[in-house]
């Protein structure tokens, strides 16, 4: 059944899983996983490598079938097989895979041109080109990135030409992989903060899987703690550090997350 979608209050949940599976062969990743991402919120998705991070987010935004458990996107059923339900889902997430996923052989304003494109195939050329500059822009790149090619800019530039991609369509919703990882830390907190300033101004619904305490620290509102195939734990990070997991407390309170613990308190100007 095709939904209207997109009639999600403030604080509702607009992605909303519900007993996810997903195996492959014999391996079980997930085994009744839930999770809500609530509107406006940036939530924080952590967990140990492997635990499925990357997979929870491809099945959300409709890049792989679950073997069992429900899924809405805006109030959209998102595992539905109608191809207007896909179309849904895919229109309004913008997506930074963690390598930026950019077209190599096309320039930084023609990968951000691909969407528009594939959505709004009846928009005149200039039009096209205009948008794409002006999401170049709020991305944080100079003008002059918009001709170049992938591999004429810098690890953190390709990341906000990805990013600049992921807003071509003007989503509320945005999923990020990974957004600081390879970056040196100016980079990552300068790219932390432009997150923060694109929620603020686009009011958009974030997803991020990190493994960057300072991004937990700085930027997100909730943290979800994936282990045991599950989502074992969602809350504020002054929660989730407390939280009492092996885990979780191996990561929150070894010398990094202890570090970035002081960092994050000395930002918000807590003693
Ligand atoms: N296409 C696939 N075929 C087989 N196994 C897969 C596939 N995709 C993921 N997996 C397995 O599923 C598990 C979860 O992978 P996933 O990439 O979601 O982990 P992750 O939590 O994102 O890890 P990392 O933090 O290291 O990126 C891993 O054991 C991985 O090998």
């Amino acid at each position: 059944m095709v939904h209207a979608g997109g009639l999600v209050s403030a604080g509702e949940a607009v992605v909303r899983v519900r007993g996810l599976v997903n195996r492959f062969g014999a391996q079980v990743v997930h085994d009744g996983l839930d999770l809500d991402v609530r509107k406006g919120e940036i939530l924080g998705v952590v967990g140990g490598s492997g635990s499925g991070k990357s997979v929870l987010m491809r099945s959300i935004i409709g890049l792989r079938t679950p073997d069992a458990g429900e899924i809405e996107v805006l109030g959209v059923d998102a595992r539905s097989d109608e191809p207007e339900n896909r179309l849904y889902v895919e229109r309004n997430s913008g997506v930074l895979f963690q390598d930026g996923a950019l077209f190599s052989s096309l320039t930084v304003g023609e990968n951000v041109e691909v969407p528009l494109k594939e959505h709004h195939p009846d928009l005149p050329e200039d039009l096209r080109r205009e948008l794409a500059l002006l999401k170049v822009k709020l991305a944080g790149l100079p003008a002059d990135a918009f001709d170049k090619l992938p591999s004429q800019l810098s690890g953190g530039m390709r990341k906000r030409a990805g990013l600049a991609r992921a807003l071509a369509l003007d989503p509320p919703l945005l999923f990020l992989d990974e957004p600081t990882a390879g970056l040196d830390p100016i980079g990552a907190s300068a790219f932390d903060e432009l997150i923060l300033t694109l929620r603020e101004a686009l009011g958009l619904t974030v997803f991020i899987i990190t493994h960057d305490l300072d991004t937990l620290y700085a930027v997100c509102d909730r943290i979800a703690v994936i282990a045991d195939r599950r989502v074992v734990a969602t809350d504020t990070v002054e929660r989730i550090e407390r939280f009492d997991h092996p885990w979780v407390q191996d990561y929150f309170n070894g010398p990094r997350g202890r570090a970035a613990r002081q960092a994050g308190r000395r930002t918000a100007g807590e003693p």
